[in-house]
Order: C-alpha cells, then structure tokens, then sequence
C-alpha cells in the first residue's frame, strides 16, 4: 500500500487520498452526517446502484467494460430507468479533477455511501484510484425484475460473478435504499411513492435474515406479481445455502465488503487501478511562493498534515528550508519558522479519516519570508516532541524541491467574485514572471482551465486563456504581473473553472492550482 510520501512536486495520488479522506464526497457537499445521506439531490443509495449499473457493462471473457462511467451515455436505456443516476452524476460533476476521474468519482461514491450509512467502512474496503472514463456507451445488460433466474446468472457470470457472489452481491446492494413507485409501478402497488428493501434507511443486514424468517417487506420478494419477484428467485436460487450463510456472524458485512470491493475495480483490461490509497503519516499539503504584497521579498505558504499524533503540549513544529545560493542567507541548519496554526481536521469534517480509524488528523500551517535575492531550494519539517524526541519529515533526505521561481502564482493579488453560495462566478488569476527573464511584455503565457461543470454526459472542459501584463498591479520587488480572467456565462449555475495549471513557453510551470487556493474573495 502507498504510505510513503508521494511523488515530489505533486505526485497525482496526493489528489486521490485528499479527495478520498479530506476532500470527500461528504465534506463538499455540507449536508449532516446520517443515512439518508443526502448529497445534492442524490441519496447514498442511489450512488450504490450507479456504482452497480455503469460497472454492468463488464464483459469478463473479453475483459471489456466495467466500472468506466460509460453510464453517462446509457442513460435512456429502460434498464437504467430513474432520475437516480442521473442525479447523482449530476451532484458528482463537480468532483472530476485532471486526477479523478467521474469512475472513480462513482467508485468513491460506493464506498462512502456504505460507510456513512453503516455499513463497511473505508477501512475494509480499499479504495485504489486511475479509472479511466470511457467516451461512449457500452453494451446493454444491467438486470431487470422481469428477467428470470437463468438470464440473471448469466449476466453476472458475464460480469465475473458466479451463483453465489450473485446472490450476495444482490443482497449488499439491496441492503440500502428501495424501489420507486413512479419507475415500477407494477412492483410498488400500495399507495406509498418509495418502499425501502429493509423498512428503513440504514444499510440493514435484515434484508437477508427478513428473507429467511420471512418477515421481509422487500418490495423484490413480496410484490404480487410473481414475474417480478427477483430478489426471491436470485435469493433462493442455491437452496438458500449462501443467504444462511450470510446471516451468521459478520459474513455479511465482510463478504458485501469483499464483493463491493471487487465490484469497483471491474474495470476495462487496459486500466490499471492504483496500489490501495492510504493516508500517509505526514502529508506535505499545496505549496505556494509568491511575492509579499508588504514588502520586496517573497512568502512560502504550506500546511503539513499529521494522523494521530498523541497529545503533546510541548511539541513544536518547525518549518526548515535552505536558499538556493547554498547557504548564503540561512544558517547551514536551514532558516526556520514555527507553524503558525494547528487545526484538528474535527467533527464533520473528518469523516473519511474517521471511516479509516484516525480520530484526530491535524493540518499544521506554515507561512515564512523568504529572502528575494537567494530564494529557497528545498524545505523539510522537523516534530520535536520537547523531551528529546524528535522527528523529521524530509522526503527520505532529499527535502521537498522548489523547482522554480520564474513563474508564481500569487493567491493574494488573485481574486475570485463569489455568489451567495460562496460559488466562484469570476476569477482573476495573478501570476508574477521575474522581469528579468522577460524578453517582452507579451511572453507566451497561458491558463488551462479545467471545468468539470458541464452539461450531461458531463464530460470536462478544459479551455486556455492567455495571460497579459496587468499595470494595475505595480512591479513588487523583482516581479511582473500578468492577469487571466475566466467568467460564467450569465445565468449558468456553477463556477467556470475548479482548477488550473499555468503554461510558460510550452512547459506547465504550476499545476493543478485549485480555484479554492485563491485567498482574496469579493461577493457579489
Ligand atoms: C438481479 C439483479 C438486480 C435486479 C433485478 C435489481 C433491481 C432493482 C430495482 C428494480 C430497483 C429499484 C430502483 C428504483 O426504484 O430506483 C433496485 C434498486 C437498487 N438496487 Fe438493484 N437490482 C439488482 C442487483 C443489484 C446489485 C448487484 C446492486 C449493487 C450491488 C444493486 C443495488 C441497488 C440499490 C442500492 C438500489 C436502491 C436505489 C435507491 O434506493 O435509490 N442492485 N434494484
């Protein structure tokens, strides 16, 4: 499993393990903790049966199809009928990034809605990143209730599942949520709109014990129609050996968790999924340098983010770098700043640390001069617990690099015009190129934005914007600075841009800077 530090700068999977433990699904989305787990408009079942639907497509003999996204354009099919799906694509757009694909969007989505619902958590289902997204359709053969029991097996032993990984494969997925009157009207003919597989809200291993005692409302095992009874053929079709099984002990927690697990790495063949993403003990968060808006020389912000270190009053975190000049400004042990800040990653906001078994994640901040003149090379932390004891945090030895510092991105002189919602509708990017380095005041300098709030089938957009000198902002310092501006449409929902990466003579100098580094906001 990857616990070291990730590729220095930015290795991608430092993108995966903070959407899937910091950033997650639940964290964006601000709603309160609980099943029903409600995203925008989605509800956490809705994601398992997207997860199930778009990996449906999986052809284990060929190894075509899987878990790709080829969803977004199979949406019409009767076999996907429902909002649900289109809904939760819709409430996960946003999520893309160059890094995350919209599959492992929807993987993701499977795992948090299990763990925030009560069922598996993070901890026993691995989450690995890289799924790619495929560009159209798939062929059709998601399972519908009126199929019968030889057409069920067949289209999961085509999705590499045999009889009894059928069985409790169904069971899991419909261990959450229920069936809609609107879509099936022949299987919901009471007078209530929605009827839970379970009777209520929680992933609920009754849907197997209800089975078997025959105290089960599942809408799948007791409609009236008998052609559209499947979960009671699915259910019984081994003589009920594998649902008895499943009803002792944690067999159905570790067997849903295990065939969850296998059903979101079914993937196309030419994908390789990542090692499982784990938190990494020490965590370098996003570095920016920029020049100070105070005086001649330049600041370096960054954040560190430790697990469970245990309570230590008397522990200090400091901050180290050395110049690039070799040591003509610092002191040979590195100059230095303590953090200026420590957040407990707390309540609410942990959620996906906590699914894993860390309780108190903390993000140490970090905000130093450093010299203009001799600039910085490389930095490294050292944890010194005050009794003796110390650790330091430095890359295996080689420290963190800065590469450069031709090019920054200032997230001060950056601006982002927000709505109410805290949505940013414009936003200003600032980047400050040395004047010394530039040969005329129209260097090839470019924006690529990456926008992941399309339209369906929700494909990103990326689109490139040039720089140009910005003479509101007088020279700081050794620094010019040049402006890119990107707006919404009027009327349209969303931001035009989640993130960026920065284009200085054909080579990308800042990647992946996200619109929420940008510090200065104005409402509007
Ligand atoms: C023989 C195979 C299956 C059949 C015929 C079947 C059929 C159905 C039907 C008719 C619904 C109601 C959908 C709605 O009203 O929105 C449903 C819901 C659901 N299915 Fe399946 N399903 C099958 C297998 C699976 C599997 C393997 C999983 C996942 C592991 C799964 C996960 C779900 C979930 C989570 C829901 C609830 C959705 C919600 O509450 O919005 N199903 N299924």
């Amino acid at each position: 499993a990857v616990t070291s530090n990730p590729k220095w700068p930015y290795g991608w999977l430092l993108y995966q393990e903070e959407y899937l433990l910091y950033e997650s699904l639940e964290v964006q989305s601000g709603f309160t903790n609980g099943c029903p787990r409600r995203f925008l408009t989605t509800t956490a079942a809705q994601w398992i049966r997207l997860a199930y639907h778009d990996m449906s497509t999986h052809n284990v003999e060929d190894g075509t199809g899987g878990l790709d996204a080829s969803i977004r354009f199979e949406l019409d099919r009767p076999e996907n009928i429902g909002s649900g799906m289109l809904q939760s694509l819709s409430d996960f757009k946003a999520r893309q990034t160059p890094h995350v694909s919209m599959a492992d969007v929807i993987a993701m989505g499977a795992i948090f809605s299990l763990a925030g619902c009560g069922g598996p958590t993070h901890a026993s289902i691995p989450f690995r990143g890289g799924r790619k997204d495929a560009t159209s359709a798939g062929p059709p053969g998601v399972p519908e209730p009126h199929q019968d029991l030889r057409t069920h097996t067949d289209i999961f032993k085509r999705q590499g599942f045999n009889q009894q990984e059928m069985i409790a494969l169904v069971a899991c997925g419909h261990a959450n949520g229920g069936v809609r009157k609107n879509d099936f009207p022949d299987i919901v003919t009471g007078s209530q709109s929605f009827e839970f597989f379970t009777g209520s809200d929680k992933h609920n291993r009754s849907i197997v014990t209800g089975y078997l005692d025959g105290t089960t409302t599942n809408p799948l095992v007791v409609t009236s129609n008998v052609t559209l009874r499947s979960d009671h053929r699915v259910f019984g079709s081994d003589g009920n050996v594998t649902m008895k099984r499943l009803a002792e002990g944690n067999n159905f927690n570790t067997e849903c968790a295990s065939l969850i697990e296998r059903m979101i790495n079914t993937v196309p063949k030419d994908v390789k999924l990542t090692e499982p993403i784990l938190p990494i003990e020490f965590k370098v968060g996003k570095v920016r340098l920029f020049p100070a808006n105070d005086s001649d020389g330049l600041v370096l912000t960054t954040t560190l983010r430790t697990l469970d270190l245990p309570d230590n009053p008397k522990r200090t975190i400091t901050l180290l770098w050395t110049d690039r000049q070799g040591s003509t400004t610092c002191p040979s042990t590195g100059c230095s700043v303590q953090s200026v800040s420590t957040e407990t990653l707390g309540t609410g906001t942990d959620r996906g640390f906590r699914f894993m078994g860390i309780t108190t994640p903390q993000m140490h901040a970090f905000r130093a001069n450093v010299d203009i003149k001799t600039s910085i090379s490389k930095f490294w932390f050292e944890i010194d617990e005050g009794d003796g004891n110390k650790e330091v945090v430095d890359n295996d030895a080689e420290g963190f690099a800065i590469d450069q510092e031709t090019v920054l991105i200032d997230p001060v002189r950056s601006v982002k015009w927000v709505d109410a919602l805290g949505t940013a509708k414009i936003v200003r990017v600032v980047v400050g190129v040395t004047t010394s380095e530039l040969s005329s005041m129209t260097p090839n300098l470019t924006m690529r934005a990456f926008n992941p709030s399309t339209p369906p089938p929700f494909i990103p957009e990326t689109t490139t914007v040039p720089f140009s000198l910005d003479t509101t902002l007088p020279a700081m310092g050794a620094y010019t600075f040049f402006t890119a501006n990107v707006s919404s449409p009027l009327g349209l929902s969303g931001t035009p841009m989640t993130s960026f990466d920065v284009v200085y003579e054909g080579r990308i100098v800042q990647e992946f800077v996200q619109v929420k580094e940008i510090l200065t906001s104005i409402r509007v």
